[in-house]
């Protein structure tokens, strides 16, 4: 049920893990026969018996979560006595080999996700770029020295917790793994990493590229399976952190799981990101950065800026520019190089997304452009769930398009007049992933983002996501952050060391 649902577009069918070399058509067939779980360094069959099959896949049960546990605790005991230097090699190794298999991985991330090949490969460049970054970091992870009263003194070791889970979405399979593994292994952690089930398949490529690259046996495992087999994970008394990207309603339920265990948790959840487009703008620039703060991934992505805030002098020219440009964005094959937008993730989604338009439309919002089903022309493709990316005006900021997370290609354009104003109406939302604003003068453009409640804030650009910036939410969309230097402090724990070198003052 839920792989048929992931690669939907090409074929419900998986045929071999490696992908047929892609001609100008796409195949429209996919087949997978090899375990999909990766644990002490190989390929391995769950060893649950009583697994439920789901398509190719056996869900992972408790028995199998305790075999990846163990067999990353006893990595862990190798890979945590490495110095950084020792890290960073490997890790620059692996950064290397997804650099030079990028077509095979993106080829695979593309029937994985649906996302087009175009993107897929964008993602493909930030993950091995997220691994390089932390093989940079690993070897300068320092503790400090500090002297105390007669020679005595102290210092701080920054150490690595143990074994880390990491829980991926679907919407970025391949990434979400690098930006989870990366810094934790840099750190000199272990993981057990559970993709989603509608895309199981590309975080093991980065499993055998990490075995390949030279890590231990067993310091970076996949389990397959959905809810229950997270369930199992979070619970682990041996698990010491638990990274989590998807919903606020599962993000809820694993922290408290964790709680139980008093694990940290980093969440990245979601969000309803607002994009303030001030009349002073480059128009180019600002049409450009709404539609890829919209339609990336086919609008599926966490940070998207849905509420795009217009002021009201070039409300219409905006507004104008970003359905011509909307229109033109070619959807079909997602294998096919000028592809943009492919289909999404799977029928009940389609359907969700398509549900929100029904009731924008209700609720008065009018539908400048798609918010329809696209049916591509190759006859393979025709029950794809492709839809039509949508621009919707006349929006009230207590209509659901404009409150509620839809996770599709469907923008909210809203007006307003003034700065206090927009600030007010921006920020009203328990969310606070991203916020984004288009403006030409810098001190607006300062005051504005320093008034936006929300982790990750762009001036003049949006969704662009270099490794160096931390990357996280406010409020309801997540705490911790991925990425950027301070996330070594989120995979490691200080202790601290008292030396003395006089004689013990006893009290007593
Ligand atoms: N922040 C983001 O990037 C994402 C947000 N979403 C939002 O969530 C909605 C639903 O998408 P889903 O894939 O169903 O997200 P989800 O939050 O249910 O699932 C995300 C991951 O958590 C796992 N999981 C689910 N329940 C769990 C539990 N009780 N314990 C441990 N692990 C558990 C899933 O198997 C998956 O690997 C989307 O429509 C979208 O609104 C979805 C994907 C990514
Ligand atoms: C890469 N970027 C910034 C477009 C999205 C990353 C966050 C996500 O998982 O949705």
């Amino acid at each position: 049920m839920f792989l048929r649902a992931g690669l939907a577009a090409l074929s419900p069918l998986l045929r071999s893990l490696r992908p047929s070399p892609v001609a100008a058509m796409s195949t429209g067939t996919f087949v997978v026969s090899q375990p999909l779980n990766y644990r002490g360094g190989a390929r391995v069959e769950p060893a649950d018996a009583s697994g439920r099959v789901i398509a190719t896949f056996t869900c992972s049960g408790e028995k199998e979560v305790n075999l990846a546990v163990q067999n990353a605790k006893a990595a862990f005991k190798i890979w945590s006595q490495k110095s950084g230097m020792e890290r960073c090699r490997i890790l620059l190794e692996a950064a290397r080999i997804i650099r030079e298999r990028e077509d095979e991985i993106a080829t695979m991330e593309c029937i994985n996700n649906g996302k087009s090949i175009f993107e897929a490969r964008l993602d493909i460049d930030i993950s091995w770029q997220c691994l390089e970054y932390y093989a940079g970091l690993a070897a300068s992870m320092a503790g400090e020295h500090i002297q105390l009263p007669g020679g005595s003194f102290g210092y701080t070791r920054r150490e690595p917790l143990g074994v880390c889970v990491g829980i991926g979405a679907w919407n970025y399979p391949f990434q979400i793994a690098s930006w989870k593994s990366a810094p934790a292994l840099a750190c000199g952690n272990a993981m057990v990493f559970k993709p989603s089930p509608f895309t199981p398949v590309s975080a093991l490529l980065l499993a055998e590229i990490y075995s390949e690259a030279g890590v231990p046996p067993g310091l970076f495992n996949v389990v397959q399976g959905g809810a229950a087999t997270g369930q199992f994970l979070c619970q682990h008394p041996d698990v010491a952190k638990v990274s989590f990207t998807g919903s606020v309603p599962t993000g809820m339920k694993i922290m408290e799981m964790s709680a139980k265990g008093i694990k940290p948790v980093t969440l990245e959840l979601g969000g309803k990101s607002p994009l303030i487009i001030f009349s002073d703008c480059d128009m180019n620039n600002a049409v450009k950065g709404a539609l890829m703060a919209n339609f990336l991934t086919q609008g599926q992505v966490c940070c998207n800026g849905t509420r795009v805030f217009v002021q009201k002098e070039i409300l219409d020219k905006f507004t104008e520019e970003v359905v011509k440009q909307t229109q033109r964005i070619k959807i079909g094959d997602p294998l096919l190089e000028d592809t943009r937008m492919g289909p999404l993730i799977n029928r009940p989604h389609l359907e969700r997304v398509l549900g929100f338009v029904k009731v924008a439309k209700e609720q008065g919002a009018k539908v400048l452009c798609g918010g329809d089903i696209y049916v591509p022309e190759d006859p393979k493709l025709k029950d794809g769930y492709y839809m039509r990316p949508c621009v919707l005006t006349n929006c009230r900021d207590d209509m659901t398009c404009v409150k509620e997370e839809i996770f599709g290609p469907v923008m909210s354009i809203l007006s307003f007049d003034t700065e206090a104003e927009v600030l007010e109406r921006a920020n009203d939302t328990t969310f606070g992933l991203a916020a984004g604003v288009f403006t030409r003068d810098i001190q607006r453009a300062h005051r504005v983002v320093a008034e936006l409640q929300a982790g990750t804030c762009f001036i003049n650009n949006y969704n662009v996501s270099p490794v160096e910036l931390p990357f996280g939410g406010y409020k309801k969309s997540g705490f911790g952050r991925e990425n950027g230097r301070v996330t070594i402090e989120y995979y490691s724990q200080l202790k601290t060391v008292c030396v003395e070198m006089g004689d013990v003052e006893s009290a007593f």
